[in-house]
């Protein structure tokens, strides 16, 4: 074993040299080519500025950086130049007014070919894959939204509630497999893949993450010969797994619609019936084509996963160590359902949910460090030169933490979307706060780059939310022996590009003998409809 490492170590050098020569070269130039503008941390040849950044919660100290610096800063990691923004106004400027230059997206390391496509649509550059994967995406998200997901939330929440009743130590694991099953329905009709989605949309973000495998940060690693390499094998497998799930899920709901088998209110369906209303009556595809279409469907399936599983947990958090705001969100919920379930026709109804749901994402964002732009062309901004490749990212931690516009930061205040007077109030509050427009929407990305899922978060987050607050009271786990209050971590999580929390110590509990009876009805009058 020692052996092993020792010929790796040998077989890395040279790329490691090359690289750092390059990289020292190219500090040169920039510290020579003067009149920047933009200020910075301070910079070291060769590595720039790595040894105080946490790859774990990198995040954290951008924000650090932003409070020293200002709104805009360069800083650079090995070779690779950085712009930080952490004002919104900036962040329009640069990645929506000028979006047609800043639409790229960064090679991340430990991924092949994500830039050329088709597996990832977020992480593609421009090209024609991307574009056409975005528009089909696009059309069908507002299509379903219309139609509110054809009441595939509600039921499938009826069935989370069940298992949460039955083994709510388990939240944390069943709140991924209860996002992941929606998805996994919504695109092939295929529920039972839930957990397995799940599983599989951690693993890709690890990947893709800076806190994953170590050649992301020590890009020259993964150049070492394939025999010896172990993070080109691990992708490899992974990803030929993950295109076999797809392809194979995408075939087994083709052959269902050549079969009359396949709802109505699945992707698959809506993606079949437009091929044939283009001519293919028979779905006959190139292995292209179809490796084309369950990739876009694939992603779809995967992206909606962890995106609202990390938020739904952070609500559940958020309700359990803020007692006040589950007792008035429980309030609301009583006087306006009484005893039936929270559904997306309530949403006008439920200011305070939606309140405490907007206010969750803003505590603890979701996506901290925005997911990155690639400056496409050379360009100049505010007199300063941004050379092609520069990554920008709008931090997304640190603009939830502007004072002028969310005062007291860093406390969970769902009345500032609800009383006159906090910068973010909007009316009529039967409509605002909400997850698809008005104020707090660059949690949702920039310009050419937007998110394609704010629909579905929008009803998704309402409906599961609202449904645990009806039928749960959610408190502080105490410890059995001593009585007192479990402490934890809330900004404990997974550290990877999209954040899910930590398992936290919560203790959850049906609100009454009678709500746990109307859990299980209700879940007993959906089951039949449901892979279980
Ligand atoms: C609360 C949950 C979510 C948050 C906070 C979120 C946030 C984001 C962000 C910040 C981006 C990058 C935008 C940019 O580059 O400027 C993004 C992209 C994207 N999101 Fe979401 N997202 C969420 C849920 C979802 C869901 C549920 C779906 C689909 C089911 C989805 C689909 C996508 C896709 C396809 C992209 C890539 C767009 C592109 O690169 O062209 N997202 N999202």
């Amino acid at each position: 074993m020692e052996g092993i490492r020792l010929l790796i170590l040998y077989l890395a050098v040279p790329s490691l040299l090359i690289s750092a020569l390059r990289q020292f070269l190219s500090w040169r130039k920039s510290t020579a080519s003067s009149g920047k503008k933009f200020p910075g941390p301070q910079q070291f040849p060769v590595v720039g500025r790595v040894h105080d950044l946490n790859r774990f919660c990198m995040w954290k100290k951008f924000k650090e950086w932003a409070d020293i610096h200002g709104p805009i800063y360069r800083t650079s990691m090995v070779g690779q130049h950085f712009i930080i923004i952490s004002d919104e106004k900036i962040a329009e400027e640069l990645l929506v007014k000028r979006g047609n230059k800043y639409a790229g997206r960064p090679q991340i390391r430990a991924l092949f070919d994500h830039k050329t496509g088709p597996g990832y649509v977020a992480l593609m550059d421009r090209q024609e894959y991307w574009k056409e994967q975005r528009k089909w995406v696009h059309a069908a998200m507002a299509d379903f939204h219309r139609h509110h997901f054809y009441g595939v939330i509600e039921s499938e929440v009826r069935r989370f509630l069940a298992v949460l009743l039955v083994d709510p130590a388990k939240f944390h694991a069943y709140t991924r497999e209860h996002c992941g099953r929606i998805m996994s329905r919504l695109a092939w009709d295929d529920a039972t893949q839930g957990k397995e989605n799940g599983d599989s949309a951690d693993c890709t973000l690890g990947q893709m993450s800076v806190s994953g495998p170590i050649v992301n940060t020590m890009t020259p690693l993964w150049y070492i010969p394939w025999a010896l390499n172990p993070w080109k094998k691990f992708e490899r497998a992974r990803e030929d797994q993950q295109r076999a799930w797809w392809l194979n899920s995408f075939q087994v709901a083709k052959q269902r619609y050549l079969d009359d088998d396949l709802p109505e209110n699945t992707w698959a369906y809506r993606y079949f019936k437009g091929l044939q209303q283009q001519g293919n009556s028979t779905l006959q595809q190139t292995a292209k084509d179809e490796e084309f279409a369950s990739c876009m469907l694939g992603f779809q399936n995967l992206v909606g996963v962890i995106t609202i599983a990390g938020p739904l947990e952070f609500f559940l958090m958020a309700m359990t160590l803020n007692p006040e705001w589950q007792k008035k969100a429980q309030d609301e919920i009583d006087r306006v359902c009484g005893d039936r379930l929270p559904t997306t026709a309530d949403i006008p109804e439920l200011p305070t949910v939606r309140a405490c749901l907007k206010e969750t994402l803003r505590w603890r964002s979701g996506v901290p460090l925005g997911v990155p732009h690639q400056c496409e062309v050379d360009d100049e901004f505010r007199g300063e030169k941004i050379t092609k490749g520069t990554v920008i990212l709008a931090c997304e931690w640190a603009m939830n933490r502007v004072p002028e516009k969310y005062p007291d930061p860093e406390n969970y205040r769902p009345e500032r979307y609800l009383v006159k007077g906090w910068p973010t109030y909007q009316e009529p509050l039967s409509r605002y706060p909400n997850f698809r427009e008005g104020v707090g929407m660059h949690t949702f990305g920039w310009g050419r780059r937007t998110c394609l899922g704010q629909h579905i978060v929008d009803d998704e987050m309402f409906v599961s939310g609202a449904g645990v607050l009806w039928g749960f009271n959610l408190n502080r786990k105490r410890c059995s022996k001593t009585g007192e209050v479990i402490d934890f971590d809330s900004e404990a999580t997974n550290a990877h590009v999209i954040l899910e929390p930590l398992p936290f110590p919560c203790d959850i509990q049906p609100r009454s003998p009678e709500r746990a009876a109307q859990i299980l009805k209700s879940y007993q009058d959906v089951r039949n409809e449901l892979r279980v």
